[in-house]
């Protein structure tokens, strides 16, 4: 970890990121796995082409390039993209999080930390506290920092010079981001779901590095059922890689992963427990919907925000969840792939709503 970072002490969940990096197992192996460089980085094509354009003219120009948002669901690579524009500069990078940045002291001991050209990365951005995010405004823009000294009355507030620097944010949720900061950035990667094709090379590089014996099917079935999404497919190798090695002979094809995938809940079209309890609320109890987030959420056990950033994004994009002004519907794939008959009515999203209030 850095000593400037501990020095201010920027608040836990700084610490937890960087100690869980390297305590928990799992985390480890998702670090081991992250590319490094622009060009080891699988898939958004779009994203990279972008930024490349974006890093490249800033190098050639000497200056640090334009501050980057970085959005998009869970898993698809935000911080391994962050730490990569790092690494394209040569830059060092400091991490925090919107969280840990409660008081606006915090950001502006790491501010003023910075030296020139270095990378600041603020994970979940659009949880940064109200006084911190005034703040980052100056800096974002004018490279500058107001302390203020004193209280009360007597209180003056200093303006304090600070090294420009390039601002990384990562957001699940762009749509929460406040006007003012949203256009401070000067360039905004969307990160896409993957496709099949690309998580199948997700896949391969993982495995070349973990040492697993895959065959091409094992990949394919793999990248098939990993919701369009790096990290579990990573993950899901990980776990068929346990069960062949338990009660196979280590070696990882189609009929291991589909065995393997079937112990641990992950179905045909890659969708987990919760994704199902979320369908199957959707169907069963509130009739296809539509029905608000946080009824569906209660109905689920879950946070609405887990639901709503976790889950929701895939199941739209498979086409089974539909969301419409009135709530959230079931689409008739939806019913499908549970096995059900949907009602006539299915996926409308003009249908009443008394179901709403048959769930406590
Ligand atoms: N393009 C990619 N190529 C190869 N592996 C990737 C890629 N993107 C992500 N991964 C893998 O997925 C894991 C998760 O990626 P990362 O932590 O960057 O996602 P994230 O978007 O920051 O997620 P979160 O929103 O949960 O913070 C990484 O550790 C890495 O192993
Ligand atoms: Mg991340």
């Amino acid at each position: 970890m850095d000593h400037e970072v501990t020095e201010f002490d920027t608040g836990d969940d700084t610490d937890d990121t960087l100690s869980a990096l390297s305590q928990n197992g799992e985390r480890e192996v998702e670090t081991t796995l992250r590319p490094r460089k622009l060009d080891e980085f699988v898939g958004q094509p779009r994203v990279r082409e972008q930024l490349e354009l974006v890093l490249e003219s800033a190098r050639r120009r000497g200056v640090p390039p334009d501050h980057v948002l970085l959005s998009g669901p869970p898993g698809l690579g935000k911080t391994s993209m962050a730490m990569i524009v790092a690494a394209e500069l040569g830059a060092a990078i400091r991490i925090t999080s919107g969280p840990a940045l409660e008081r606006a002291g915090d950001l502006a001991a790491m501010l003023s930390n910075l030296s020139p050209g270095d990378v600041l990365f603020i994970d979940e951005i659009h949880r940064i506290a109200r006084p911190a995010e005034e703040m980052l405004y100056l800096a974002m823009e004018d490279f500058r920092v107001d302390v203020v000294v004193g209280k009360g009355p007597g209180a003056t507030s200093i303006p304090l010079e600070i090294a420009p620097f390039t601002l990384v944010g990562a957001t699940t949720r762009s749509g929460s981001l406040t006007g003012p900061l949203r256009d401070r950035f000067g360039f905004t990667g969307q990160m896409e779901f993957y496709s099949d094709a690309e998580l199948e090379l997700v896949v391969r590089r993982a495995a070349t590095i973990l040492d697993i014996p895959i065959d091409r099917d094992g990949c394919a079935e793999i990248a098939r059922r990993s919701r369009g999404t790096p990290r579990i497919a990573n993950r899901l190798l990980r776990r068929v890689r346990d069960y062949a090695e338990v009660r196979g002979d280590g070696n990882v094809t189609r009929d291991v992963a589909r065995a393997a995938l079937k112990v641990y809940d992950v179905d045909e079209l890659g969708l987990d427990r919760l994704d199902r309890a979320v369908l199957g609320a959707l169907t069963r109890s509130f009739g296809g919907g539509p029905v608000g987030i946080s009824t569906l959420a209660v109905a689920v056990g879950e946070e609405a925000t887990t639901v709503e950033e976790v889950c929701e994004p895939y199941l739209v994009r498979a086409g089974m969840l539909a969301r419409t002004p009135r709530g959230r519907v079931a689409t008739a794939a939806a019913w499908e792939h549970l096995g059900l008959v949907p009602p006539p009515e299915a996926g409308r999203s003009d249908q009443g709503g008394p179901s709403l209030f048959d769930q406590g």
